[in-house]
């Protein structure tokens, strides 16, 4: 297939959604931007692929950097051919980790391993937990100032895990630090557009709280456009949500959870914090970061992302009764993986 087939394609799927706009309007030329150097960290796992495809298409990369602990040669050679913008390279084992995030401006890490039926997020922490600890001692030693969009699980104990190797390293800046919760506004997107039958184009819904079952808490109410949903149809949209991670989980059968959504979502993501970086003004997203705006550390909800990575959090608006006490639900849970993750790299 060539260039103008794929764009073709792709513009015309565009007209289905306008997150993917980085793949269509701007095209695959070089449109100018400043130099911006990507690292994926588990580049040749589910997740890590078609998410390196993804960023290979993003013109705002210039530097494509795919580490994992072993497979990064083939998949960087082969991405490579890709004739985009960025210029790729592959980086194997953990004595090329330090050349791979070496002058990253964002580090995505989709490293770690993925569930199987019967398991929860909570059930990755064993292995997860110091898979993200030690890249995350790499990333302060060698790029203390990238943007690190966390999207191994779990994400509300990984985060924290996250945060408190950088504050033993004296790096640590709130603004820098993501759990990437993108795929919970991604499926409460198109399952409220499927409901309310609307464009899903159009639809934007808020997703706060965290990334595990009920801490997972979709605001129908502020969704748009607005639709008259019953109370059934929005728990049963919001329950949806919630088990959407299961839900593959399950179809796979012991293959995995979700690879090809979370890499379109990883790239959505990324592509918001390139935008940031770049002083493009109002890029809103909702992620799971240090936050004031209940009373627990870390908190998903919309962000402003600028220059510095977060420059706003935003309060959660007014809410229903249903979303009112799902918040009050879903603070004991969320309290206890963040103090699961702060004990993990305090060794008790
Ligand atoms: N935040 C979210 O919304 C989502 C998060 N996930 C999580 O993403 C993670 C990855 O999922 P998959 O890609 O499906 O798993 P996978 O097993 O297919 O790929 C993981 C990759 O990480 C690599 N890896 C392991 N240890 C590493 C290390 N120390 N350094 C670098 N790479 C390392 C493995 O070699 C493998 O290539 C899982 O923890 C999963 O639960 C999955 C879907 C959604
Ligand atoms: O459910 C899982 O284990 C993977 C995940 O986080 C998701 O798909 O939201």
């Amino acid at each position: 297939m060539n260039t103008t087939m794929l764009r073709s394609i792709l513009k015309r799927s565009s007209s289905t959604s306008s997150t993917v706009s980085y793949l269509t309007s701007r095209g695959f030329s070089s449109a100018p931007a400043p130099e911006r150097k990507v690292t994926v960290l588990g580049a040749a796992g589910g997740i890590g692929q078609p998410l390196s495809l993804l960023m290979k298409l993003n013109p705002l990369v210039s530097s494509l950097s795919l580490y994992d602990i072993a497979g990064t040669p083939g998949v960087a050679a082969d991405v490579s051919h890709i004739n985009t913008r960025s210029e790729v390279k592959g980086y194997a084992g953990e004595d090329q980790l330090g050349q791979a995030l070496e002058g990253s401006d964002i580090v995505i890490i989709p490293a770690g391993v993925p569930r199987k039926p019967g398991m929860t997020r909570d059930d990755l922490f064993k292995i997860n937990a110091g898979i993200v600890k030690s890249l995350s001692e790499a990333i302060a030693k060698y790029c203390p100032n990238a943007l690190v969009n966390m999207i191994s699980n779990p994400v509300n104990s990984t985060v924290p895990i996250a945060a408190e190797v950088f504050k033993s390293k004296g790096v640590y800046d709130e603004r820098r630090l993501f759990g990437v919760t993108t795929l919970d506004v991604v499926r409460a997107k198109t399952f409220y557009a499927g409901k309310a039958k609307v464009n899903v184009a159009d639809v934007n819904v808020p997703v706060v709280g965290g990334h595990a079952g009920i801490t997972i808490l979709p605001l129908f109410s502020q969704a748009s456009p607005k639709a008259n949903l019953s109370d059934e149809e929005i728990i049963a949209l919001t329950k949806r949500t919630q088990d959407g991670g299961t839900e593959v989980v399950e179809a796979k059968a012991g293959k995995g959870s979700a690879t090809l959504s979370m890499a379109y979502a990883g790239a959505i993501f990324a592509d918001a914090c390139l935008k940031g970086l770049n002083g493009v003004p109002d890029v809103i997203e909702c992620s799971f970061v240090q936050s004031s705006v209940t009373e627990l550390p870390f908190f998903a909800s919309k962000v402003r992302l600028g220059k510095n990575g977060v420059e706003e959090v935003f309060g959660l608006g007014p809410l229903t009764d249903f979303e009112q006490q799902g918040l009050e639900a879903l603070k004991a849970e969320l309290k206890s993986s963040i103090e699961k993750g702060v004990a993990f790299v305090h060794g008790n």
